[in-house]
Order: C-alpha cells, then structure tokens, then sequence
C-alpha cells in the first residue's frame, strides 16, 4: 500500500517570490524521513507541494514534479482531491471539528470523499482507524462525544485517525508535536513507528532528537542566503546525518553552530 515519492527539479512559489528551489530527492516506501533546518528555510512548503496543499494559497505555484510510483501527481488529467486523499496530512495543531463527535471526526474524511456506506461497514473503519491510531481504547465508550472534549495528544491521535481512515498511502505530518507534552510526544512518536510499517512518512520537525528517534532518513533544508531561497542540502540516513554528514552546513546546524 505504502509507495515511493520523488521529487524533481521542484521551484516552489509564492506569487514571484521563490520560496525554495530545485529540491530532488527519493522516499523510500514504508520508511520515515524527517524535514529539519532552520525556520523559514521551506521545510513546510516542501511538504504541503508533495500534496498539492501549496496550491490552495492564492498566488502559489510550483515548477517541477512529485511522482508517487513514478506518476506525476501534479499531470493535468489528475484530481487534486484524489491526491490529497491518496497523500494524507496531519498538522501542527490538533485540529478535530470541535463539535463533532470523536466517530463523526474519524468519519469526516470518508464523508468528504462521498464513499457511501452502510453503518456496519462505517463502524468497522472508525474501530480500525482508532485502533491504528492507538486511541481506540481510550475513547471507544464515548465515541458520541465531542472530538474537543480530549487532551491535546488524544486530539492529534484523533486527527491521524482521521486521515488514516481514508487509507492513504503517504502520510505528511507538519510538526505533529510541537504544540504537545512530552508524553503526548512518545506517543505520537512509537505511534509513528508503527505507522511506518504500513504508510510512507514525512515529518517536519524543529526537535533534532525527535528527528533522531524516529527517522530512518533525514532531509537537512537551508537557506542559500539572506532573501535567498531554500534548498535541500543533503538527505542521508538519519544516522549518517547526525554522526557524519557530507556537508559542512548540516554538521554546523546539528551541533547548534546556527538556527
Ligand atoms: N502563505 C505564504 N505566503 C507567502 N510566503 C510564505 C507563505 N508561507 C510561507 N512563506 C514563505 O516561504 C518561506 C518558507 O516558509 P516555510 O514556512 O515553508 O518554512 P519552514 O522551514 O517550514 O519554517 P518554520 O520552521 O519557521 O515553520 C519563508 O520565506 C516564508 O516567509
């Protein structure tokens, strides 16, 4: 299920500001591979391109390609929509319908890709998509409350949910924890873990150490320079990375030189 995801030559704007330029890399299926660098380098905007979330901002647009199993998601026969349904995102505040009700959340994405099933069926994917959140035992007798009425790490459990109830086959993640406690965090993150075994993973993340921990591969983005744009300088295995990388830069950034 899980697929590989390249991209090429990709220049990525903001009306005529270019924001990050000429990024290429492969992700390997099933791995996890983590954006690191300093803030403003382009880290986020690389992910939202690799789903077509970019292009929602008025005035944005991206040069170059994403291919998903060698298909171009940005070919003008493809539907966006089948893309980011495909390409599931979780962000940086846990954001459930507040409202709503925990199984209603879960269902929320099903609903938006009008698959019309019967309630034994919908039961089915709002217990397995819970459960591979790792949140089905904590919430499965009051699955008619409001998604609001849970901590801040359940509610972001709740959002991976969500978006793994529409059977993605990449999963981005913009900084799932930053906005989480520590424990909250190790839980998104062994989650994370398990997740790898079914899903492509990418996820931004300022903590270097959470990079660390739960990354095979680690892309390090930099700006050029002042009002220049972002670029990838290198993308290694995570251990390479940390211990021994190839570029002067990403060894400055990791041992806290600068950003
Ligand atoms: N909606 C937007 N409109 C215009 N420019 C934007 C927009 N979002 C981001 N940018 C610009 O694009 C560049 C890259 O921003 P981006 O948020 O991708 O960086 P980042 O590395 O994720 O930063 P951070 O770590 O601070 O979240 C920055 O110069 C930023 O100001």
């Amino acid at each position: 299920m899980a697929k590989r995801l390249e991209a090429k030559n990709l220049d990525i704007y903001y009306g005529k500001f270019l924001a990050v330029s000429d990024v290429n890399f492969t992700i390997a299926p099933r791995s996890v591979t983590a954006f690191i660098g300093p803030s403003g380098c382009g880290k986020s905007t690389v992910l939202r391109t690799l789903n077509r979330m970019h292009e929602v901002i008025a005035g944005a647009s991206v040069k170059g390609n994403v291919l998903l199993d060698g298909e171009n998601i940005y070919a003008s026969e493809v539907d966006p929509v089948d893309v980011r349904r495909t390409i599931g995102m979780v962000f940086q505040r846990p954001n459930p319908f507040p409202t709503m009700s925990i199984y209603d959340n879960v269902v929320a994405g099903l609903k938006l890709n009008s698959k019309r099933m019967n309630k034994a069926s919908t039961d089915a994917v709002v217990e397995k998509s819970l459960r591979g959140a790792n949140l089905w035992d904590e919430v499965k007798d009051r699955l008619d409350k409001p998604g609001a009425g849970l901590s801040g790490g359940q509610q972001q459990r709740l959002c991976i949910a969500r978006a793994i109830a529409v059977e993605p086959q990449v999963l981005l993640m913009d900084e799932p924890c930053s906005a989480l406690d520590p424990i909250s965090t190790l839980a998104i993150e062994d989650l994370i873990q398990e997740l790898k075994e079914t899903y492509t993973i990418v996820i931004v993340t300022h903590n270097m150490q959470q990079a660390a921990r739960v990354s095979d591969r680690t892309a390090f983005f930099n700006l050029a320079g002042i009002g220049k744009p972002g670029q990838l300088v290198e993308m290694d295995d995570t251990e390479r990375i940390f211990a021994n990388p190839s570029d002067r830069r990403t060894e400055d950034y990791i041992s806290g030189r600068f950003g």
